[in-house]
């Protein structure tokens, strides 16, 4: 049968970029989504700030919801000091498959634990099967309509601590507002746009930087 675009993104990458050079990997995404089939990868663009947040929080645990092929994993796991951890979830069979041969071309399987199945089932896992406690930053990623509910299930299960950082792609297009109005209406967050452009296009989209300050806040009278 007829291979999938996230498999011809693959090839190219095996064709053009070198083992265990991540920056040449994630060359080789951008410069095939630019040139030849664009894909819903971060992007070079959104990618930049993505790696300014990592750099600022410099995590000891991250959190990606939506792994898709890898891309902003690798952008992610590449700035990680020694020992700091990267767990990513991803629900399509399909997709993880190829993500997983992304991350290991890129020589980065070590930092990255890629978990497949949906982020609804596993947000409440994390601490009994990945032994986290809490997350110092989350990369929101998936379904758009999931970014609020499972933003609120971390927040129940205490997997946010004070200064915990939610960066969100698309929350301008295809957009997620139930989850801005969220983020920048309640006390509990300290929330900044990014503004920035849909991956290797000229439309508007952004990232949003919202800081948890703790549970505490907001809930003084
Ligand atoms: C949602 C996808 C990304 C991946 O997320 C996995 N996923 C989902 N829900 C869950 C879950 N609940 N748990 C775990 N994984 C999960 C999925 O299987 C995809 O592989 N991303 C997008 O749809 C996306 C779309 C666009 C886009 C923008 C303009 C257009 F005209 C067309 C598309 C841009 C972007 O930047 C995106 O990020
Ligand atoms: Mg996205």
């Amino acid at each position: 049968t007829r291979s999938s675009r996230p498999q011809r993104m693959l090839a190219h990458v095996k064709r053009h970029a070198a083992r265990g050079d991540p920056q040449s990997v994630i060359d080789a995404i951008d410069y095939f989504c630019r040139h030849k089939e664009w894909a819903m990868n971060v992007g070079d663009e959104k990618g930049t700030i993505l790696d300014s947040v990592v750099c600022e929080v410099s995590p000891g645990a991250v959190l990606e919801l939506g792994t898709y092929c890898g891309y902003s994993t690798m952008r992610i796991a590449r700035l990680l000091a020694p020992g700091a951890r990267l767990i990513t979830l991803e629900f399509n069979p399909a997709n993880a498959a190829v993500a997983r041969q992304v991350i290991a071309w890129a020589g980065l399987e070590h930092k990255v634990q890629l978990v497949e199945g949906s982020s609804g089932d596993l947000i409440p896992q994390m601490r009994e099967k990945f032994g986290i406690d809490s997350f110092d930053l989350v990369f929101l990623d998936h379904w758009k309509d999931w970014y609020l509910p499972d933003t609120r299930l971390m927040e129940e299960l205490g997997l946010l601590h004070k200064g915990s950082v939610l960066l969100a792609d698309n929350v301008i297009c295809p957009g997620a507002p139930e989850y801005l109005a969220y983020v920048r209406s309640s006390p509990r967050y300290d929330s900044r746009y990014f503004k920035s452009h849909l991956e290797y296009t000229y439309v508007e989209d952004g990232l949003e930087k919202s800081v948890f300050p703790g549970a505490s806040a907001g809930s003084r009278p």
